[in-house]
């Protein structure tokens, strides 16, 4: 039908994104109303192909979206293959690139010489400026409990992806817990945050929850007074961070364990510079300091995938009522009309302008 989109579902690269942003039930609804959708083949997703074929829509080998239609929308989830290098089609995903995080710049550049455009989710808001659609509360949740787990040394390494109803009986499975005041959560009304405090809740924990209000002096003696921080803050512009290199030699630190939900390492807006890379489901946990007390580090930017069932049904709720809002192909290439969308194209716009990719756009 013309003037609706027509829609790409892309294999997603990483092994262990398990995640899709586009559930079968919910692609069914698209395809009821007329939406083209293709499914490219995914060894690992958490859904199987014939559910998205029972649906309605056609499928395509992994990989394949670069022969894609030009109308096309490119849809997955977290980063592209290094090739191709000039993309012209209009991708939605979370390219991580407006913050000036590492290899943004060459990202962006990839799109200015192809033509296409990133319109990324993270930046995919409503009027009042809130995402329309996010992975946070089971991100929250699920970095809550690996640092509960690993701080009762339950935690098995490789991790791997299981369901909520197994997680939670692993949690609930531990020794009793002090329940009072040691697990801090910062960030603790947004979506993270409250995925985190239920995680620490089915532990039988009481979580101390900040947000805006606690860390606007922020008092970091009391922070490093507790032994398990969850940081699930959403930071846009830089701010003094809530912890230096210093600080975790501080005397009388308490703290024995950071669950960094956040995962800004490497941009401007770091809360937590204290570290320089993430960590993985084959390594979740680093030392950051031998102590005494030890001081252990979560810090992976995969979590929902953990939990690839349930993250996948939340965030395919939320996002395939705005998928029917992009222009289709008779109106491509124009900006969409829909506010949502064509702010996350304006964010693209400014980002790359402002990382002046024209004028060098592989980074060195
Ligand atoms: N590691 C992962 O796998 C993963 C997955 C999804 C999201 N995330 C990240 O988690 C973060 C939170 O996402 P969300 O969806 O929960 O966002 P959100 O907007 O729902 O919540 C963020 C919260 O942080 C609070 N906040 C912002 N600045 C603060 C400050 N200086 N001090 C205290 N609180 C502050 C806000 O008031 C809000 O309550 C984002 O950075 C997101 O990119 C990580």
């Amino acid at each position: 039908m013309p003037g609706l989109p027509r829609l790409w579902l892309r294999h997603e690269t990483r092994p262990t994104e398990c995640r899709t942003p586009l559930v079968p039930a919910d692609a069914a609804q698209l395809v009821a109303r007329g939406v083209q959708i293709t499914v490219e083949e995914s060894p690992q997703r958490a859904v199987e192909l014939g559910e998205y074929v029972r649906a309605g829509c056609d499928t395509a080998p992994a990989g394949s979206w670069p022969k894609a239609p030009g109308d096309c929308y490119i849809l997955g989830l977290k980063e592209l293959p290094a090739e191709p290098h000039a993309l012209p089609h209009r991708h939605i995903f979370f390219g991580h690139a407006y913050k000036g995080q590492p290899g943004a710049r060459a990202l962006l550049g990839r799109f200015t010489a192809g033509g296409g455009a990133l319109l990324d989710l993270e930046y995919l808001t409503d009027d009042e400026g809130r995402r329309v659609a996010a992975f946070g509360y089971w991100a929250g949740y699920v970095g809550a409990a690996l640092a509960v787990l690993h701080r009762r040394g339950a935690l098995k390494s490789p991790l791997r992806t299981m369901d909520r109803v197994e997680l939670d009986g692993l949690l609930r499975a531990g020794l009793p817990e002090e329940p009072g005041g040691d697990a801090l959560v910062i960030g603790a009304l947004g979506r993270s945050g409250r995925g985190a405090c239920d995680a620490l809740e089915t532990a039988g924990l009481v979580p101390v929850r900040w947000d805006l209000a606690e860390t606007r002096s922020l008092d970091r003696a009391a922070l490093l007074g507790h032994g398990l921080l969850v940081n699930t803050v959403l930071v846009t512009r830089p701010v003094t961070p809530f912890l230096t290199p210093a600080d975790l030699d501080a005397p009388g630190r308490r703290l024995s364990l950071i669950s960094d939900v956040t995962c800004d390492a490497g941009s401007e807006c770091n809360v937590l510079p204290v570290y320089d890379s993430l960590t993985s489901w084959e390594r979740p946990v680093r030392r950051l300091r031998a102590g005494p007390p030890p001081l252990d580090l979560i810090a992976i930017d995969n979590l929902p995938s953990l939990l690839p069932a349930e993250a996948s049904r939340g965030f395919s709720a939320d996002l395939w009522p705005q998928l029917l809002n992009l222009p289709g192909p008779g109106a491509w290439g124009r900006a969409p009309d829909c506010p949502a969308w064509s702010r996350t194209l304006r964010r693209f716009t400014e980002a790359v302008l402002a990382a002046r990719v024209e004028e060098d756009p592989r980074e060195p």
